[in-house]
């Protein structure tokens, strides 16, 4: 039986590819193999010793200590794209939001109607002209970051007759076929300040990504600028944007990601981050982060890890050594020395590296005692070793 925990809740899609004969899952399991989780903070999470895997059902990993994870073994997953739809169509609320007063126009014929006396229809007729706000048809939007989610906004924003302007130094060639021709991908992000209407943020929040969007940037901006940012709060630096708003070079900042100084601030509309919130991408999320759970703990298959390189093999022979190591040179070869000096034959075998880990999945043809487990696991730059039957 494999035991997973949750750590937020996860949709039932997710949870029912984990079938109970095999998994025990809830959110008060212990000595935990596998842990699903969505935002939650598990930077001073204590791993227990059997955990494996930590699959999050979401794209952002900034919750989870990768270093720590990779230095211990443990996989740690994302379903990339997954959500991205549910962000998009936010994105394109967002740009509305921040164009035409809709919340200020519509929290004020609340008040009308409340007031005693107020004849609303005549009320709104006379006072609707406070909440003008221009169109996005024929406007400039600038897409920082090209991924799923990026890429899906640049192509809705054409479809709204936009112009659209995209920067990703490290788009890959998935990211690049996904959008449109008509994008003007440009190699400077200054480049897409200078022409943007609206600025939007769709990158990992990391140390290279940290304040992204400080006063330098939003210098380089056109004035009155909507800046939007549905990625991550560390990537727009507050006080430079709070300064920003308060002399009026920024028109409207739309934030998923408030906090308590941001919030407040002038021309600030706060979402309590909403991204990825609609059932379907829930689901999307759950099932995938499950599935890639399960094939990781069941069959020693890795597939979109962000600390571990992918693996997938065919099942052969009657016992799998998956074996995580350090990405140095002769491991394959000590790995290979040992279970022959064993009398171990190989039936397939594959080998990946990531940065500076690697995977080794060996299928062979006899059992594997725990003696053998322990003299791969004694070589030095092997980090875990786990053996798996067929
Ligand atoms: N508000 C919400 O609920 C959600 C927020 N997010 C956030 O959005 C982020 C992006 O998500 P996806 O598009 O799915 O990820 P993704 O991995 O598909 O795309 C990220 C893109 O950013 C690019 N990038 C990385 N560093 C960059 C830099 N310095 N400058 C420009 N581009 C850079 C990458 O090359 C990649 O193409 C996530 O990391 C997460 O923080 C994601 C989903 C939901
Ligand atoms: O699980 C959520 O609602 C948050 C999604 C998110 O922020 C992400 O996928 O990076």
């Amino acid at each position: 039986m494999y035991r997973i925990k949750t750590l937020n809740k996860i949709s039932s899609a997710g949870l029912a590819r984990l079938d109970q004969t095999r998994f025990q899952v809830g959110n008060d399991v212990e000595n935990e193999d596998g842990i699903l989780v969505r935002s939650a903070a598990m930077h001073d999470y204590e791993f227990p010793q059997a955990l494996r895997a930590i699959a999050r059902a979401g794209a952002g990993t900034n919750n989870i200590p990768i270093d720590r994870c990779s230095e211990n073994g443990i996989v740690v997953f994302n379903t990339p794209g997954a959500n991205a739809n549910a962000v998009k169509e936010l994105v394109v609320a967002a740009m509305l939001i921040a164009s035409r007063d809709i919340m200020g126009g519509a929290k004020w014929v609340q008040e009308q109607a409340n007031t005693e006396g107020v004849d609303v229809a005549a009320a709104v007729e006379k006072g609707k002209s406070a909440f003008v706000g221009p169109e996005l048809y024929k406007k400039t939007l600038g897409v920082i970051g090209l991924g799923a989610i990026g890429a899906l906004v640049c192509n809705a924003a054409l479809e709204l007759g936009m112009d659209v302007y995209g920067y990703d130094p490290f788009l890959s060639v998935d990211a690049a076929l996904r959008l449109d021709r008509h994008v003007h991908v440009v190699k400077d992000v200054n480049e897409l300040y200078k022409v943007a209407d609206y600025v939007t943020i769709h990158v990992p929040f990391n140390n290279d990504t940290k304040d992204f969007i400080n006063a330098e940037a939003i210098s380089k901006m056109k004035g009155q600028v909507r800046v939007l940012n549905l990625a991550r709060g560390g990537l727009v630096n507050d006080d430079d944007m709070i300064e920003a708003l308060n002399s009026g070079r920024v028109a409207k900042y739309v934030t998923d990601f408030p906090d308590n100084k941001i919030t407040t601030a002038k021309n600030v509309i706060a979402l309590p981050h909403l991204g990825a919130s609609t059932p379907e991408s829930e689901e999307n999320c759950a099932a995938m982060a499950a599935q890639e759970l399960r094939d990781y703990l069941v069959n020693g298959n890795i597939t979109n890890s962000v600390n571990m390189p992918s693996v997938s093999q065919e099942w052969s022979g009657i016992a799998r050594v998956c074996i995580i190591h350090k990405n140095v040179p002769a491991m394959l070869t000590k790995i290979m020395t040992t279970l022959s000096d064993d009398n171990i034959n190989v039936e397939n075998m594959t080998n990946k590296s990531k940065k500076d880990y690697a995977y080794t999945m060996v299928d062979v043809n006899t059992r594997i005692n725990d003696q053998v487990a322990d003299e791969l696991r004694a070589i030095e730059g092997v980090i875990r070793v786990r053996v798996l039957n067929h």
